[in-house]
């Protein structure tokens, strides 16, 4: 059977991380009770940087003359992601009021956390999405999602068509990793600020979990079977 690769479009713009980029974890600073469970980095920190900084050079120039900008986290994993990418746009924003700007555009920051509820109606199942916030909070704002990773689709999917019905003024979508996965093909998006196109495979690390483990390991990296034993909960 040949296998479908996935279609990856000319107007992405987005660094493509080609299938089979592996990168050998000696060659990066990782602390020794983590290297023996990674298999190979696949971007490093460094890499992370760079881009992220280049995005929000891309986010602010969207932003700047619009006044306010709201931003909305979807936890947990995104923290890192959004860490660097708001400290990155402050310091554009910053070095714009040194430079004579009467004022800094205005930022706010929302967290929450997506969560799904399963209800059985006797003959259908519904899936009910939670985004807790409300329409006063999204109507006629400028809203950007900040995401890690887009995988199945089904989280930013979900998000977007809540949000949607709150009425934003305008909404848009800064995820650092659009994953190479087939099945979220059927949602035929991508954000509107992407950071790579990675792989399908089960990446850790910036943000990103093993049972909640590896978040704080600071490259994108494959996790080997021994760490998926070791951390198995
Ligand atoms: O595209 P999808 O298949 O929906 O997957 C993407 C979501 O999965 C991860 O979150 P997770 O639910 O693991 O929670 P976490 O952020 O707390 O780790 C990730 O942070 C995204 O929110």
């Amino acid at each position: 059977m040949v296998e479908q690769s996935y279609p990856v479009q000319k107007e992405w713009n987005a660094i493509n991380i080609p299938d089979g980029t592996r990168f050998e974890k000696d060659h990066f600073p990782l602390s020794r009770n983590y290297k023996a469970y990674i298999d190979y980095v696949l971007i490093s920190e460094g890499f992370l940087r760079d881009r992220i900084d280049r995005m929000a050079q891309n986010i602010y120039a969207e932003y700047r003359d619009k006044g306010q900008l709201d931003i909305l986290v979807i936890m947990n994993s995104a923290f890192k992601f959004f860490t660097d990418l708001l400290s990155a746009i402050n310091k554009l924003s910053e070095g714009d009021f040194a430079k004579g700007d009467e004022e800094r555009l205005k930022i706010r920051v929302r967290y929450c956390k997506i969560t799904t509820q399963h209800l059985n109606l006797g003959v259908v199942d519904i899936e009910k999405i939670h985004v807790p916030v409300t329409k006063e909070e999204i109507i006629g704002k400028n809203i950007l999602v900040v995401e890690d990773i887009f995988d199945s689709g089904s989280t930013i999917i979900k998000t977007r068509d809540v949000l949607k019905e709150y009425e934003p003024g305008t909404l848009k979508f800064a995820i650092l990793f659009h994953k190479k996965n087939l099945k979220n093909l059927k949602h035929n998006f991508f954000g509107d600020f992407v950071g790579f196109i990675i792989p399908d495979v089960f990446v850790i690390g910036y943000g990103m979990d093993y049972n909640e483990y590896y978040r704080d390991l600071n490259h994108l990296c494959v996790i080997n079977q021994e760490g998926i034993e070791h951390f198995k909960q």
